[in-house]
C-alpha cells in the first residue's frame, strides 16, 4: 500500500476550492462547522460569536460563550502550534477537545455513536421515552460525572443547559429529534432559518 494516502491523515482534510467540508464520519466537525462561519476551517470568537447571534442567543451569552469557548478550545485543536492571540478552533481537530463527564455519544474520533445516543433516553429519560423533563436532564448530568471532572462537569452542563433553553417545549420538554440535531450540528441551520423568517415576518 503506498504510504503517501494513509486514511488517518486525509481524513480530515476535506476541502473544496478552499473550502474547509466537514468529514461525513466526524459528526463532532459538522456540530462546529456551523460557526466557522466563512468555511475556511477555523472558528474565530467573532464566528461563535455570530453563530450564537444567528440562532438567537442574546448578546451577552453570545459575548460571553464565544470568549469562554474559544479560550478554552483553542490550543487543544491546535497541537504542535504556538499560541495565538486571535484563539483560532481549528474544526478538523475538534475531537481533541472532547471533555469529560460527557455522554459518550461522540467518541474518542467525534463519531457518532448511535448505541449511545439510544442509551441517554433509555436511560434517563424515564417520562416520556423521547424527551428529558429539566430534572432529567439534571440527573442525566449527574450520572455522566467522572470523580473530581470539575471542568468536564461545568463544560457538561453549560451545553445542555443552553441546549434546554434554547430548545424545550412549552410543556418545558427537550425532544430526542432535537438533540439528534445537535450533534450533527442541522439542529443550529434549522435555528438560524427559523429565526432569519421571524424577522423577516416581523418586517413585512
Ligand atoms: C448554542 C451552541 C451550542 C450548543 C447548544 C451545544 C451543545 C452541545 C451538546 C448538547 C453537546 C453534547 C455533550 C454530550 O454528549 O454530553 C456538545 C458537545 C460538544 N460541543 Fe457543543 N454546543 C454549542 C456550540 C459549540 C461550539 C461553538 C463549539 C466549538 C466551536 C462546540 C464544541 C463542542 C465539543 C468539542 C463537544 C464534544 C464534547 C464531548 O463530547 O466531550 N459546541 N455541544
Ligand atoms: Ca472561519
Amino acid at each position: 500500500m503506498a504510504l503517501s494516502k494513509l486514511p488517518t491523515e486525509t481524513q480530515n482534510e476535506g476541502t473544496d476550492h478552499g473550502k474547509f467540508i466537514a468529514n461525513e464520519q466526524n459528526v463532532l466537525q459538522k456540530h462546529v462547522a456551523f460557526f466557522d462561519r466563512n468555511h475556511d476551517g477555523l472558528v474565530y470568537p467573532w464566528e461563535t460569536f455570530q453563530g450564537f447571534r444567528a440562532i438567537g442567543c442574546g448578546l451577552i451569552l453570545s459575548t460571553v460563550s464565544a470568549l469562554l469557548i474559544n479560550l478554552a478550545l483553542s490550543k487543544k485543536t491546535r497541537p504542535g502550534k504556538s499560541f495565538s492571540l486571535l484563539f483560532p478552533i481549528e474544526v478538523k481537530n475538534i475531537n481533541k477537545a472532547k471533555h469529560g463527564s460527557d455522554s459518550g455519544v461522540y467518541d474518542s474520533e467525534g463519531r457518532f455513536v448511535p448505541s449511545k445516543f439510544e442509551e441517554i433516553f433509555s436511560k434517563h429519560a424515564r417520562t416520556n421515552g423521547n424527551a428529558f423533563t429539566s430534572d432529567e436532564l439534571m440527573a442525566m448530568l449527574k450520572a455522566n460525572r467522572e470523580p473530581k471532572d470539575y471542568k468536564g462537569w461545568v463544560a457538561a452542563w453549560t451545553e445542555w443547559k443552553i441546549l434546554y433553553v434554547l430548545c424545550k417545549d412549552e410543556h418545558g420538554l427537550l425532544h430526542k429529534e432535537t438533540i439528534r440535531g445537535v450533534y450533527d450540528g442541522s439542529l443550529f441551520d434549522h435555528m438560524e432559518k427559523e429565526k432569519a423568517s421571524a424577522k423577516k415576518n416581523a418586517v413585512v
